[in-house]
């Protein structure tokens, strides 16, 4: 798929947001990829997860024992990466504050992880996520994201495929412009605040 054939379906689903959002890292933005919207079609989601193995190169592809993405925004894209390459995927939530494997998921010991997030705008969740598979036994050998809004400045310790590159600029809570700050904020993930 073309980068304009992805943002059409992000268009068409009404997943580009604008307002005052609240992101998971604490910084601000007046854009939002609302990437459940564009995963509510399954028909959609298999489609962008199809395209999105298509960026992992086959050598790194052939490792993968396992997908394992983070909770919530990771979980319908990671069953559909779990399709696209005939494994098994799992999820880690974070119920106390700290990544888990919950509901019975475990990894064999030394067991290669594709770990799939929906987006990676500070790539603080990715690396937490990262580090509680090592701590699970796992072994992460590339991250996959539906979309990169870190202007490729990410640094996830591991080789780090993108299905698209959107970038908005996002801003520290002290920083906030006025045309920002004078919008209501709200806070759409789940990480604890
Ligand atoms: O690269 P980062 O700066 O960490 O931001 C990206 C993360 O933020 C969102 O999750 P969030 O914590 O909002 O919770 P959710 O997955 O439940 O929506 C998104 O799903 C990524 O996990
Ligand atoms: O950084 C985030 O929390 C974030 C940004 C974004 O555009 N979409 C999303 O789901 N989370
Ligand atoms: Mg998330």
């Amino acid at each position: 798929m073309t980068d304009e054939e992805i943002l059409h379906e992000f268009r068409a689903s009404e997943a580009l947001l604008e307002g005052h959002f609240k992101l998971s890292s604490g910084r601000h933005s007046g854009h939002y990829l609302q990437c459940a919207r564009v995963l509510m079609n399954p028909e959609r989601a298999g489609r962008l997860a199809f395209a999105l193995a298509q960026k992992i190169p086959r050598e790194t592809r052939n490792q993968i024992d396992v997908v394992v993405s983070p909770a919530m925004g990771g979980i319908i894209i990671g069953q559909e990466m779990g399709r696209a390459l005939g494994k098994d995927a799992m999820f880690l939530e974070r119920p106390d504050g700290e990544f888990h494997l919950r509901r019975g998921f475990r990894l064999e010991p030394g067991a290669k992880v594709l770990m799939v997030e929906d987006v990676v705008t500070t790539g603080l969740s990715s690396r937490e996520a990262i580090a509680a598979l090592a701590r699970e036994g796992g072994e992460v050998v590339a991250e996959v994201a539906l979309v990169d809004r870190s202007n490729g400045d990410a640094d996830l310790g591991v080789p780090f495929y993108p299905l698209v590159d959107i970038n908005f600029p996002t801003y520290a809570e002290d920083e906030l412009p006025a045309e920002l700050a004078a919008i209501e904020v709200t806070k759409p993930g789940s990480r604890a605040a």
